[in-house]
């Protein structure tokens, strides 16, 4: 099977290969797509356009049967700002598949910062004084003291995906 990935970013590329190391073998390109939507962006609805934009311009750009994208967010709601993750994985023929990863409560002034026009991960340098956090541990790595970083959170969420997606192409099962 061939997997097209919609990003070059090495903590959603290294997730998604692990994620189908443990189930089948699989050849990866990851390219470098447009999302389609803001760099940042600031709901549930946009993050997950943009994982459904990216998983579909992977799959175009390099002619192969399975495109996945994944894509970070920060929402707002009364109980603050929480960052979200969504993911989908397309293969021309179904519906995409799409399930979302996890989400915790950011800092209040880091969101306001967000929801002023800064990118999550400008602010987490910032904050934590590092560069380059979101290709590393990310903000949810930062926030739980490095015990779920985000290479991990994206394995889970890409587990998701091909889990449903082996589900939806077993005979009787196809949406
Ligand atoms: O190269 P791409 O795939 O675009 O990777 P990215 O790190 O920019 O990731 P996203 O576009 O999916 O995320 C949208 C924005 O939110 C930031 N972001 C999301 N989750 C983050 C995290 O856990 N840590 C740091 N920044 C994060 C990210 O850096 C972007 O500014
Ligand atoms: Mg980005």
């Amino acid at each position: 099977m061939k997997i097209a990935i919609g990003t070059t970013n090495p903590t959603k590329v290294n997730a998604v290969k692990e994620a189908f190391a443990s189930l089948i073998s699989a050849e990866f390109q990851a390219v470098s797509v447009a999302s389609g939507v803001a760099e940042q962006p600031l709901s549930d609805e946009e993050t997950i356009s943009g994982a459904i934009n990216r998983a579909n311009a992977a799959r175009l750009e390099c002619d192969v049967t399975i495109g996945i994208g994944l894509e970070g967010g920060v929402v707002k709601t009364k109980m603050g700002y929480f960052l979200c993750n969504w993911g989908a994985i397309i293969d021309g023929n179904n519906e995409p598949i799409v399930a979302g990863g996890s989400r915790i409560l950011l800092p209040t002034e880091l969101g306001e910062q967000v929801f002023n026009g800064k990118e999550l991960g400008d602010v987490m340098d910032e904050y934590t004084n590092q560069h380059n956090v979101r290709q590393n541990e990310g903000a949810i790595g930062i926030f739980t003291s490095g015990y779920v970083n985000r290479t991990e959170m994206f394995t889970h969420l890409s587990k998701l995906l091909l889990g449903q997606y082996l589900f939806s192409t077993q005979s009787g099962n196809e949406n």
